[in-house]
């Protein structure tokens, strides 16, 4: 199994650097945490463009060791670096900025065809185009396919999406997640916004002044009540499904997930197919009692694992699915409601579940 595996220590004055973890070799690992708390400064060090004290390994493969006196410089080492605003060369059309990444690595090293990143990226018909004439998201398309072209062992995008508009963010989010399907290549993805890191990440290494403050897959630490992410008004929790049955009738589709089914709008995947929702905490409530007299499709049988106050009004219910792995569902709810029902952890509730987004 191919794995990242990071110690760094960097002393800049006032900010210190001193992380150290390992992330799978499949899938993204989102660096997640606040503005300044050295997420960038990560990606530069893997990257070789900082010189931290340390070590760098990716699938035993040492790019730095201090110990052994190694420190590959940045363009022996098979990343791919995707920043924040595209940097494409003005002068060069689309096809020409991709054919330049691709002739930085011998024929013989390169592992993804040209058609098949310029498909994956939807960006064919601006191939013959100049950068300066696409959109905010295609040129940012334009420069992950750029990078993918160099045949990258690892990727590394920071903040790849922050320059954009709200509509160009949702345009090509379905684009890192085919990435993300299709592509056998981890993906270190910093970013501050919880929403991006919900939606994208499998694992999760949230910073905190220099430093990892936890670690573990989304699941985990989206729903861990002393995190920042739960704390957001974006809290969610994410559940693992399959698709079961569609319902011409009404247009619905229902998705077996651990412990029950749910009950959402029509999706286009296949029956059999898994797939990864997202709960938000706002949009679940609780009953004592299985309501059955609600318009609320989506009713679970769950038990309070946990509850925390978030404000004078508010708390955060973190409840446990009754089927097998007891995925965690997060409900915001009135400390009102609290008291009304006397709820307390350990407690066999029913969540009522208002709306589920579908992840990939
Ligand atoms: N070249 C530099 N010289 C000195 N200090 C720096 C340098 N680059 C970054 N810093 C400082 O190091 C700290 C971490 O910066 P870094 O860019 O890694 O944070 P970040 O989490 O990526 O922030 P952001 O989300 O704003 O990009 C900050 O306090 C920053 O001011």
């Amino acid at each position: 199994m191919i794995e990242l595996d990071v110690a760094f220590r960097l002393d800049r004055g006032n900010f210190t650097l001193d992380v150290a973890f390992t992330a799978p070799g499949l899938g993204i690992t989102g660096l997640f945490g606040r503005s300044g708390c050295g997420k960038t400064s990560i990606l530069r060090c893997v990257a070789g463009l900082e010189r931290a004290a340390g070590h760098c390994r990716l699938d035993g493969e040492t790019w730095q060791d201090d110990a052994k006196g190694i420190f590959l410089k940045t363009h022996r080492r098979p990343i791919g670096y995707v920043f924040q605003e595209a940097s494409l060369f003005a002068h060069l059309s689309v096809r020409d900025n991709l054919k330049y990444g691709m002739r930085r690595v011998p024929a013989s090293e390169h592992q993804i065809a040209f058609d098949e990143v310029v498909d994956l990226l939807g960006i064919r018909q601006h191939l013959e185009r100049a950068p300066s004439g696409l959109s905010g998201g295609e040129r940012q398309r334009v420069s992950i396919a750029r990078a993918l072209l160099t045949s990258p062992r690892l990727l590394l995008m920071d903040e790849p999406l922050s320059a954009l508009d709200h509509a160009s963010k949702q345009d090509i989010l379905p684009y890192l997640e085919r990435l993300h399907d299709t592509l056998r290549i981890p993906v270190l993805y910093v970013s501050h916004a919880p929403d991006e890191v919900a939606r994208l990440a499998d694992r999760i290494v949230l910073m905190r002044d220099g430093q990892v403050q936890a670690i573990g897959s989304a699941t985990e630490i989206l729903s861990r009540l002393d995190l920042p992410l739960a704390q957001d008004t974006e809290a969610s929790a994410l559940i693992e499904g399959r698709v079961q049955s569609h319902d011409d009738n009404y247009d619905l589709t229902r998705v077996a997930i651990p412990g029950g089914t749910l009950t959402v709008g029509r999706l286009d995947q296949a029956t059999e197919s898994r797939i990864r929702l997202r709960i938000h905490a706002r949009d679940v409530s609780i009953a004592i009692r299985k309501p059955e007299t609600s318009s609320i499709l989506n009713v679970l049988p769950a038990r309070i694992v946990e509850m925390q106050e978030i404000d004078r009004s508010h708390l955060l219910v973190k409840l446990c699915t009754a089927g097998e792995p007891h995925p965690p569902l997060l409900a915001r709810i009135t400390r009102y409601s609290r008291d009304r029902l006397k709820l307390e952890p350990g407690q066999e509730v029913f969540a009522q579940v208002k709306a589920v987004a579908l992840m990939d």
